[in-house]
């Protein structure tokens, strides 16, 4: 495992082969403040250099903590999760050892070399029928399907340990990345249209979507500040998955026809969907200087990214 550069301190990553790991990796090699190791299940599936990839499968407490010995990371942040809401549902064994048992792995390695601990969770720990919507960080949390337990576990486990942390909690991340494991609704809603699909999308639950390079930009202000404590790092814009839909449509002259609109009650997922989330990110612009793109400035970027992976 050879380290790049021993001069920087060194951040690591978990789940780099995700969404949010390869924008993470990518802002933080461009910016060159740490040294970065990027770890995740199996073979690398980053693009470009400036890295270490290290193997690193979460569930596995005998790697992590060889992991963590070896490499002494300053700063942690943990974005490897199961991440299909509905495969948490119906596979929760799997999702209780992905999302709580190697969250709690990583935390007790982490406190044998003292790093700063920033965990990646979500609106999901919210039911969204409280009419508390959007929500603050000092929000009461009431999970309505496994996933938002799991990752509302994790959480506790952090505050509860002895280690310096921060939680940056996310909302409906979208963009795109190499070789991805899942979608994300705005691909999902261009490439049924670009195929000609009816697609029913529901109008009664509400979010903040956020641009995966925003997300990233947000944990690395964290990182950066070593800042402490609990951030909304998500969208501005309030958005039904509809409004996203017709918006998605628009920017991409598709045909909006094929855009059934329906609501929760008639459009039934494995896992119970929280319906108004949302986030009210004062806080993070305040303290961090955060501060994301407009949904449809996420879109142009996405528009831009897309024409050039096919170039
Ligand atoms: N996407 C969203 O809308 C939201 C996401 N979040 C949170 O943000 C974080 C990042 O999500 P996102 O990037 O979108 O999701 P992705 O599914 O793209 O990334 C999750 C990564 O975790 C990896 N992973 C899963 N299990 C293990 C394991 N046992 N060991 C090592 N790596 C593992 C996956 O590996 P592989 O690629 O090999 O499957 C994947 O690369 C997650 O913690 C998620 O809960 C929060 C709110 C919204
Ligand atoms: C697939 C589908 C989704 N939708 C709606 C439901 C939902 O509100 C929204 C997104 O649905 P999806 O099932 O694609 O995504 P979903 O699993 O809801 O995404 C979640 O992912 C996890 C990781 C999180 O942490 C959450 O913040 C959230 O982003 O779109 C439709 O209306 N019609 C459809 O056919």
């Amino acid at each position: 495992m050879s380290i790049l550069n021993p001069n920087k301190p060194k951040i690591l990553i978990t789940g780099a082969n995700g969404l949010l790991g390869q924008k993470l990796v990518e802002q933080l090699v461009e910016e060159g403040k740490f040294h970065v190791i990027a770890t995740g299940k199996g073979e690398c599936r980053l693009k470009g250099d400036g890295f270490t990839y290290v193997t690193l499968d979460i569930t596995n407490p005998e790697q992590v903590e060889e992991v963590f010995d070896h490499l002494a990371p300053e700063t942690v942040i943990h974005g490897a999760a199961m991440t299909h809401v509905d495969e948490c549902e119906l596979h929760q064994e799997a999702c209780f050892l992905a999302n709580v048992k190697a969250t709690e792995y990583l935390i007790k390695a982490a406190e044998r070399v003292n790093s700063h601990f920033i965990f990646v969770s979500t609106d999901f720990i919210f039911s969204g029928e409280d009419g508390n919507n959007p929500y603050d960080e000092e929000a009461e949390p009431d999970p309505v399907n496994f996933y938002g337990w799991t990752k509302l576990e994790g959480e506790r486990l952090l505050r509860e340990s002895k280690l310096k942390w921060a939680i940056a909690r996310t909302v409906l991340v979208y963009g795109i990345a190499n070789d991805l494991s899942r979608s994300n609704i705005i691909l999902w809603v261009k490439s049924s249209l670009e195929q000609g699909k009816e697609i029913q999308v529901v109008d009664d639950q509400v979010r903040t979507p956020t641009l995966a390079e925003d997300l990233a930009a947000g944990c690395i202000l964290i990182a950066e500040n070593e800042a402490t404590g609990i951030f909304n790092i998500s969208g501005s814009d309030l958005l039904t998955p509809y409004d996203m839909a017709m918006e998605t449509a628009e920017f991409f002259g598709l045909n909006k026809a094929l855009i059934k609109r329906t609501d929760s009650t008639q459009f039934k997922q494995a896992a119970r969907r929280p319906m108004k989330t949302g986030f009210i990110i004062d806080k993070a612009r305040k303290q961090l200087g955060y501060e994301p793109k407009t949904f449809q400035a996420g879109i142009g970027i996405l528009a831009k990214q897309i024409i050039l992976a096919r170039s």
